[in-house]
């Protein structure tokens, strides 16, 4: 049955100007925040049934529609590994460019960078992650090995101007919560006190068992990502077990490193907790989010990870903060209709739940 939207409450508008009043006591936030969205690269993964292309294509336009700034758009990674992504160079080439607005593509290695290039990408990300065994299984190579081709990409970019956005996630129970994402022209991992519990992704198995991991710590992670040159650093709690206490710890560590301004945040919601994560990350000075529509998500290589952050609540908050993100929240609501009917599942999203009947 079609969803059927109420129009959207005009009491945004009056939330947008308690600004001041509702604010003041909650720290410094930024003006504008940009939104990274992620759901039609990291929420279609990890979808069993594969999503035909021109659905990928219109649930990008209409994304694109809605005014957000930066859009995942796909991965070049193996078919064999990944093969909801295998139409990738048929995604980036079919999709509408709008100006202004960036559609970077994950891109493991060389193979997968001189792919996207030929399909027209502008940006790529180079993503890694700070677990030996998570790097085993989601690119089938060691940690020290993953760099050295980030190396031959980040080389591949420069020459061909090409900007490089990194991610890495780290399965540390100390968000990068669950993982650290590092976007820009790498993504590095932060990384936590030496005593703080950690949980691994090795570990993750046996319920967030707390190990000491032999693992980088995601705070050099990131300053090695930032002096490869990535222009932003996305830190992901890819299985989404970090809490806001935790956040605000990592941010502080990864801040010895890294400049806030090339620092971004990128949160699942496995246990409610990306909305409040992300809201200590804004206090923190971070004004960039990763989020996905509809709260799609998840890694197929991280067992257990539910979806990301939704990018509706994220703009919904944001509005209400009289945070500026260029975000129409209407459109945003409709294109998760559109994607959660294409995928015939609910969505996610808290605010688009509110905002429609059925
Ligand atoms: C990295 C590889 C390719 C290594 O995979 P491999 O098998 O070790 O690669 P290889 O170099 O040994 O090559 C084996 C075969 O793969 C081919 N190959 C090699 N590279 C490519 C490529 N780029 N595109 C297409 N094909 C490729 C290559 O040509 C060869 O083909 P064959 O000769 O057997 O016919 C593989 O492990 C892979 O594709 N992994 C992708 C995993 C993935 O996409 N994970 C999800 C994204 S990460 C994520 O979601 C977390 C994040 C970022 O969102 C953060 C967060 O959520 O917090």
């Amino acid at each position: 049955m079609a969803t059927v939207r109420k129009a959207f409450p005009q009491r945004l508008v009056g939330l947008a100007s308690l600004r001041a009043a509702s604010t003041s006591s909650m720290g410094t936030l930024p003006k504008r925040v940009k939104i990274v969205e992620v759901g039609p690269r990291d929420g279609l993964q990890n979808e069993k049934s594969i999503v035909p292309t021109p659905v990928k294509i219109k649930l990008i336009d209409m994304l694109s529609e809605a005014g957000l700034p930066v859009i995942e758009a796909t991965s070049f990674v193996s078919p064999k590994w990944v093969p909801q992504m295998a139409d990738h160079s048929d995604v980036l080439k079919g999709i509408q460019k709008f100006p202004g607005i960036n559609y970077p593509v994950l891109t493991p290695n060389m193979k997968g960078f001189e792919e996207a290039v030929a399909a027209g990408a502008k940006e790529v990300s180079i993503f890694g992650a700070a677990s030996e065994l998570f790097t085993r299984k989601n690119v089938n190579c060691s940690i020290e090995e993953s760099f050295q081709r980030f190396d031959g990409v980040m080389q591949a970019a420069r020459a061909a101007s090409i900007s490089v956005r990194g991610t890495m996630w780290h399965s540390v129970r100390g968000m990068a919560p669950g993982c650290c994402v590092l976007r820009g022209c790498c993504a590095l991992v932060c990384a936590p006190p030496p005593s703080w519990p950690i949980t691994t992704f090795e570990k993750q198995k046996s319920k967030l068992t707390e190990v000491v991991p032999s693992q980088p710590p995601p705070k050099q992670v990131a300053k090695k990502l930032y002096s490869m040159g990535c222009y932003e650093i996305s830190l992901g709690d890819t299985i989404g077990v970090g809490t806001p206490g935790l956040m605000k710890d990592m941010l502080t560590a990864v801040l010895h490193e890294v400049p806030v301004a090339a620092l971004a945040v990128h949160c699942h919601d496995t246990y409610g907790q990306a909305l409040a994560n992300t809201l200590v990350a804004l206090q923190m000075g971070v004004s960039v989010v990763d989020s996905s529509v509809a709260g799609l998500g998840g890694c197929p290589y991280a067992k257990g990870a539910s979806g990301n952050l939704a990018t509706e609540d994220l703009v919904y908050m944001l509005t209400g903060l009289g945070i500026h993100t260029g975000v129409n929240l209407q459109k945003l609501l409709e294109a998760g209709d559109f994607i959660c009917q294409a995928l015939n599942r609910k969505t996610s999203s808290k605010v688009a739940q509110a905002t429609c009947k059925l």
